[in-house]
């Protein structure tokens, strides 16, 4: 066997509790892990799009483009043959494969392989993995709050009750089941926290009316942004002008025709949230991120779903290129395993001791 090589390890992680994805629930998380083994060490990236089929075996939409199997194919083939000699040709030839991959997975993915070999990027080490409860900007960023099928508001009281003392900012799921539900979620988040700052995320669930009946009826002071409100987003700066509620921009950002408006402030445009898995290389995303604090546009690093790895990797970029915002990271909670990065709690998934937990799995290397 060389001393330099690559492996890619297929993983499926089962969840303990459904976790939504737009409008769709998935109830497991599939995705690659890539290892590069250059002689002197080893680093991992993880390429997760978020895409195939959701809990009800209909097909996500609105998220990756690109399949798991089209990621290892444009894996294989792009990997095959190479074996730089140093450390910093390993990460100069990754670069330049993470800038022209078709697959905004892949991009990202052999992105953060490269930036690990430059030394840009620390994943693996503890203190990005694992940071105490009162940093600034703890591992998971703002805490994810949404109501379960048949969840009673008391867990969610529960919920909001247990969240460390300097929590600031929660984000919440709205614009998913009836406005009457999700304002009672509200003001019971508010009620047992009144100084929190809530950022929503209506995922594009609200028609232009029904957004503006929403947000009237919101303490308009507790609201740092609505992601995505309405389900055309011409709509959004009409609600703005009703309401006087900031939106942010999630979905939106991925179509292909997506440009800043002139004037963002005036139409109530604040945030864009950014999952990088879904954007493409490290270099691409931080040069949104660049135009968009050009023109006073707050960005915020958001999960895709990742497992552990992933979430590590997101949390090292965000300090380094959004570090005055605190990342939408919160995802973890309902996987069963932790993979490659031990969060502490779970059994961690490694190439060395792959499974058996019920319903995880890291599978032997494809390459
Ligand atoms: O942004 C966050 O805080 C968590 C991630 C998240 O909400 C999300 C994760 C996967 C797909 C869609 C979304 C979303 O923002 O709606
Ligand atoms: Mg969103």
């Amino acid at each position: 066997m060389s001393d330099s090589s690559f492996a890619l390890y297929p993983y499926r992680i089962a969840l303990s509790r459904p976790l939504p994805v737009g409008k769709q629930r998935i109830m497991h998380r599939s995705g690659l892990v890539i290892e590069v083994r250059t002689g002197e060490r080893s680093v991992f990236a993880e390429i997760a799009p978020l895409s195939g089929p959701d809990m009800d075996g209909a097909p996500i939409l609105g998220f990756s483009s690109e399949s798991l199997d089209e990621c290892i194919q444009t894996l294989k083939s792009s990997l095959a043959g190479i074996s730089p000699a140093t450390e910093a040709e390993w990460g100069a030839r990754l670069e330049t494969l993470a800038d022209s991959a078709p697959e905004a997975s892949v991009a990202w993915g052999l992105g953060i392989l490269a930036a690990q070999l430059n030394e840009q990027l620390c994943v693996l080490s503890p203190d990005s993995a694992q940071q105490p409860d009162d940093s600034a900007h703890p591992m998971l960023g703002i805490p994810l709050i949404y109501l379960a099928q048949d969840e009673p508001l008391e867990s969610i009281r529960k919920r909001v009750k247990a969240l460390p003392d300097h929590t600031r900012f929660v984000k919440v799921k709205v614009g998913q089941t009836s406005m009457e539900t999700e304002l009672n979620l509200i003001h019971a988040i508010l009620a047992e926290r009144p100084q929190l700052k809530l950022r929503l995320d209506a995922n594009q669930g609200f028609e232009l009316e029904d957004a503006i009946d929403f947000c009237a009826c919101l303490p308009r002071g507790a609201i740092d942004y609505i992601e995505e409100p309405c389900r055309n987003p011409a709509d959004n700066p009409a609600l703005f002008r009703a309401v006087g509620i900031s939106y942010a921009l999630d979905e939106s950002l991925i179509l292909s025709d997506f440009h800043f408006p002139d004037d963002p402030q005036s139409q109530g445009l604040r945030a864009l949230v950014l999952k990088p898995m879904l954007l493409g290389s490290p270099a691409r995303v931080q040069a949104f991120i660049e135009e968009a604090h050009s023109r006073g546009i707050r960005c915020v690093i958001s999960s895709a779903l990742e497992s552990s790895l992933g979430i590590a990797a997101l949390a090292a970029f965000a300090k380094q290129v959004t570090p005055d915002e605190a990342p939408g990271l919160d995802t973890l909670f309902p996987f069963e395993a932790d993979c490659i990065v031990s969060q502490g709690q779970k059994r961690c998934l490694t190439p060395d001791a792959p499974g058996p937990v019920l319903g995880c799995e890291l599978g032997a290397s494809l390459l």
